[in-house]
């Protein structure tokens, strides 16, 4: 931006006075450019639903800031699946997911079915590769004390879809050295307030 003939660079503090400025006056705007930071863009991802699930309507968020899409039984016509006590399987969920490169899918429990029922994900995170081209299954264990009834279409679990820092592993003769060294394992305790 050229002004008076001299040349002028507007910076953030600029940006920010005039947006302040804007909002005073009660002019509708974007959002700050560092609010907008955490407004990414969402990822697109492919997703086939076979046919046990044609019924089923694609996972969802269930709020405007949940981090997991619920994940749903999808078994066949009219079968309900009881796991006893300490009993586990594999629950079909009729979804195939393509996930870009450098992304993941966590299948995690749901807290309110693991704190009424016990019934959480064996597995947890159970990882979704971006290769993996199969139908998406959750293992659920029943840790509660009574049988559980899972109907078609329950969301009994989330998939969260997450980046993965791909490593590259270089062999060394030795490591750093650390305050904590080799400690670990509770070497810390439990206590608080001593
Ligand atoms: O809860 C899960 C965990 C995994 N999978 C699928 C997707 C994943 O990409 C594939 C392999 O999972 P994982 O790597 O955990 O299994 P593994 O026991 O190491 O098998 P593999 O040797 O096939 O990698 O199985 C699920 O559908 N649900």
């Amino acid at each position: 931006m050229t002004l008076g003939g001299r040349v002028f660079r507007p910076g953030r503090f600029f940006f920010m006075q005039t947006y302040r400025f804007i909002q005073k006056a009660g002019l509708k705007t974007r959002p700050p450019p560092s609010d907008r930071i955490a407004m990414t863009s969402p990822l697109s991802i492919p997703i086939l639903r076979l046919s046990h699930a044609a019924d089923l309507p694609l996972p969802s968020y269930q709020s405007e800031g949940a981090a997991g899409l619920d994940l749903m039984a999808a078994l066949a016509a009219g079968e309900t699946l009881v796991l006893q006590p300490m009993m586990r399987a594999l629950v079909p969920t009729g979804l195939v997911f393509q996930i870009p490169q450098g992304y993941e899918g966590q299948v995690r429990p749901r807290s309110g079915l693991a704190v009424k029922s016990g019934i959480t994900v064996l597995n947890a995170p159970g990882t979704v590769d971006a290769d993996y081209r199969g139908e998406v299954k959750v293992a659920l264990i029943n840790l509660g004390a009574e049988s559980f009834a899972i109907e078609h279409g329950m969301r009994i679990a989330q998939l969260v879809i997450a980046p993965v820092t791909l490593s590259v592993l270089v062999e060394t003769a030795e490591v750093d050295s650390t305050a904590r060294g080799s400690s670990g394992f509770g070497s810390t305790g439990t206590v608080t307030v001593k």
